[in-house]
């Protein structure tokens, strides 16, 4: 073979297996959203308004439409996704519900402030982002700040995150202090691998790296036992906290969430790999409940009617508070 066959040889090679990665890193993100799909189903109603903390590029926007919400309101740290949440929000057709975006750090503004005196929320959502308050405690009692200032008596607190408990089995099965598959890499910052027995809880650094646009982002580990001990400090009781794989088993059964499950196409050609189901292991989908109430009952879906949007959705600064 001349030199340029080989090099065609082994382009096809690595196209075949960048390919084949980047469907199971869709998939994986489509098993993401079937979750997230799942918890917002279960805990929203017609007529229900919600807070989306770190909403990203507004993935869910589609997933609270039909969930029937009135009110949307995300914030997100990062511009460039608000923007594009921004493009997405106007380009939907036919939308329910009014939309407000907030740029700042959730973990340090005071998300209330801008906000109008009477707004409430029956659902606050957090997907894939609270592990970035993890830093320190304050930083954790501002989210749940924010998550509880506007939550209605009996409304619900959604979210999903890395679960610490399999990263740290995973982490003391290896020699060093990193792991991962095909797919992912967990790199721990060390150099203690039984943290956080007799440790603070906080800022227990590990770098995430699952395809390769989101590169070694820093995390920290999520101890739940002192997240729901701090929670219950804002009137908020934990009502599910479970593994993605317990929660595949135990939703997968419902036939509205099997429906959803198959028309997202999480599953390929040749069902789950082990390294896909592997990743998903990693991670927990949680619900604190508020006290004091009972979730409002909301409203007939077919009394919501398709709202007249504004022609520009504009983004409203937060700033960072040191108190
Ligand atoms: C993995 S993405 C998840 C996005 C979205 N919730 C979803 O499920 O598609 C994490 C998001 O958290 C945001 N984020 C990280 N730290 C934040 C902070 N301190 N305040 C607000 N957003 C933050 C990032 O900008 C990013 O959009």
């Amino acid at each position: 073979m001349d030199s340029e066959a080989v090099a065609s040889f082994y382009n096809e090679r690595v196209n075949d297996k960048t390919e084949r990665r980047t469907s199971r890193i869709l998939r994986m993100r489509n098993f993401n959203n079937w979750v997230k799909a799942v918890l917002i189903q279960l805990h929203t109603r017609p007529n229900y308004s919600v807070l989306d903390l770190a909403c990203g590029k507004g993935g869910d926007l589609l997933k609270w439409d039909s969930a029937g919400v009135t009110l949307y309101v995300g914030c997100d740290i990062a511009r460039v996704s608000l923007e594009q949440a921004i493009e997405r929000y106007q380009n939907m057709r036919k939308v329910k519900f009014d939309a407000m975006f907030l740029h700042g750090d959730c973990f340090s503004a005071r998300v209330e402030r801008y906000l109008s005196d009477e707004a409430m929320f029956d659902v606050v959502s957090s997907q894939f982002a609270i592990h970035y308050a993890f830093e320190n405690e304050k930083r954790v009692r501002r989210l749940l700040e924010n998550v509880s200032s506007r939550l209605k008596p009996g409304g619900f607190f959604i979210g999903t995150t890395p679960d610490a408990n399999v990263l740290i089995r995973k982490l003391r099965a290896v020699e060093g202090l990193e792991f991962g598959n095909s797919i992912f890499n967990m790199a721990f910052d060390g150099p203690d691998k039984y943290f956080p027995r007799d440790k603070s809880p906080w800022g227990i650094r590990y770098r995430f790296t699952l395809d390769e646009n989101v590169m070694d982002t820093p995390e920290f580990l999520v101890h739940f036992p002192t997240f729901q001990k701090i929670a219950a400090e804002y009137d908020l009781e934990l009502r599910l906290l479970m593994n993605f794989h317990q929660f595949y088993l135990e939703f997968i059964k419902v036939p509205e969430f099997l429906e959803i499950y198959e028309r997202l196409k999480v599953v390929g050609q040749h069902g789950i790999t082990y390294d896909e189901w592997d990743a998903i292991f990693l991670y927990t989908a949680f619900v604190f409940q508020k006290r004091g109430g009972s979730p409002d009952p909301g409203l007939d879906r077919s009394d919501i009617e398709p709202i007249e949007k504004p022609e520009e959705t504009l983004i409203h600064e937060m700033e960072d508070e040191d108190d």
